[in-house]
């Protein structure tokens, strides 16, 4: 069987690095930008107020106290937002608020309690030093200045940041296209009454959206019914359709193992795509490789129908490819080591994943369900992957293992 690490590497080497898109800033959380964004201008851009209050000169109120207080006329009104506010004279005060621009002349600002708050001429109790409650012009950001780096991730500071330089639009790395296409002929659609023998379609839902959640662009396909003819007209219909904005990835659920109806396995063997058992638990029967499509080759990820063997399968081979693809800082989810709450066994020979709950702050993990790799429910209580290796058999309660962490 193939080593875990050997399949990975050949999945990963099916993604190109993505281009470069625009995109507005509406639409760039997640996205990992693709050139360093450098600010045209500094930030503040101009020396403001930090208190509502009164721009002063700090030496017309060096005398100032509670007990000898001074009355200084009010010259100007300087609301936020007003760009022809005249200069300050001196033994003068501008009434001023939060964020206005600092009038010529003033080099500092009593905030409005240290005074009585007029509007015709101001009673000022307290003195201030040179440069008082004023936020200095480039402060936080000087002209020219690389405010975030190509290859960061973008979460809302970052989008605020971009905003805040003037970007409206920003270059980002394009999101990997995949094509989800499920297999089974007892398959029915959600929603759908069942008759017995027949189950929900699940794996193309879920698929998609961990695509989706691994910051790739899912498009999930109608699925078909096990017959080879069905499956590459709707596979290559669907590539056609999207010629002039081509598919990164097809990945495929079921029909792979080593049944009477192994569609997915029938319609790519000697096309280009590699069958391979890999050892691992769940997700052992895999696939991949390149279909010549009518809009050219195309990368496919066979992916084993179990829906736990599928989602494994993504988390351990596609995800982490996937985003690499497009530049995330951490294609891999975090790993950590953590005390089993309860033994393990397993049987030599393949690396298994086990789902699992974990307690970070008691640093143990408890294991959720058994091995099968049809207990879905059990996957969806999870919030972690326990790897145990290969060659190991039995694990006891107290001893540590690997593992990922679903929600990082
Ligand atoms: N004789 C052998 N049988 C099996 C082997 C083997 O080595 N020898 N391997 C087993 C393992 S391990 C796995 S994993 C599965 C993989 O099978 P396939 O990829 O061919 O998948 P199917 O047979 O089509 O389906 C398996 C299972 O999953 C259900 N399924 C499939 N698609 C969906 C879907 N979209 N939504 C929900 N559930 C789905 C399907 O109904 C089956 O129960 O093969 C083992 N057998
Ligand atoms: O390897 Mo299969 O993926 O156990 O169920
Ligand atoms: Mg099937």
């Amino acid at each position: 069987m193939r080593p875990v690490a050997e399949h990975a590497a050949a999945v990963a080497a099916l993604f190109a690095p993505t281009a470069t898109e625009w995109v507005p800033l509406g639409e760039a959380r997640g996205r990992v930008l693709a050139q360093d964004l450098v600010s045209p201008h500094p930030l503040p851009p101009f020396a403001n107020s930090a208190m509502d209050g009164y721009a002063v000169r700090s030496a017309d109120l060096a005398a100032v106290s509670p007990e000898t207080p001074t009355e200084l006329p009010v010259a100007a009104d300087v609301p936020a937002g007003r760009t022809d506010g005249p200069a300050l004279e001196a033994g003068t005060a501008h009434r001023i608020m939060t964020g206005a621009a600092m009038p010529v002349g003033a080099d500092a600002v009593v905030q409005v309690e240290w005074t009585d708050g007029g509007t015709e001429r101001v009673r000022v109790e307290r003195a201030v030093e040179a440069g008082q409650n004023v936020r200095g012009a480039g402060g936080d950001v000087t002209a020219g200045e690389v405010v975030l780096e190509a290859g960061t991730l973008l979460g809302p500071a970052q989008v605020g940041l971009a905003a805040a330089v003037g970007s409206g639009t920003l270059p980002v790395r394009r999101r990997p296209r995949v094509l989800v296409l499920s297999t089974g002929s007892e398959l029915v659609a959600p929603g759908e009454p069942l008759r017995h023998g027949q189950i929900h379609e699940s794996n193309g839902p879920m698929l998609a959206a961990a695509v989706d959640d691994a910051g790739g662009r899912a498009e999930l396909l109608r699925f078909v019914p096990d017959d080879v003819e069905q499956f590459v007209r709707t596979l290559d219909d669907a590539l056609a359709a999207r010629a002039d904005d081509p598919v990164d990835l097809v990945m495929t659920s079921g029909g792979v193992s080593a049944g009477a109806y192994e569609v997915v396995k029938d319609a790519f063997t000697g096309r280009g795509v590699t069958f391979t058992k890999v050892a691992m638990q769940p997700g052992m029967p895999q696939g991949l490789g390149l279909h010549a499509g009518p809009a050219g080759e195309v990368a496919v990820v066979t992916l084993p129908g179990n829906p736990v063997s599928s989602l494994v399968s993504f988390e351990v081979f596609v995800r982490p490819a996937l985003r690499a693809a497009f530049g995330h800082p951490q294609p891999e989810r975090p790993r950590v080591r953590a005390r089993l709450a309860e033994a393990l066994d397993k049987p030599a020979g393949r690396r298994q994943f086990r789902r699992g709950r974990i307690d970070a702050v008691a640093g143990t993990v408890a294991p959720v369900g058994g091995a099968g790799s049809h207990l879905l429910a059990a996957l969806a209580r999870a919030d972690c992957l326990i790897v145990v290796d290969e060659q190991v058999t039995h694990v006891d309660a107290g001893e540590t293992a690997e593992v990922w962490l679903l929600d990082g």
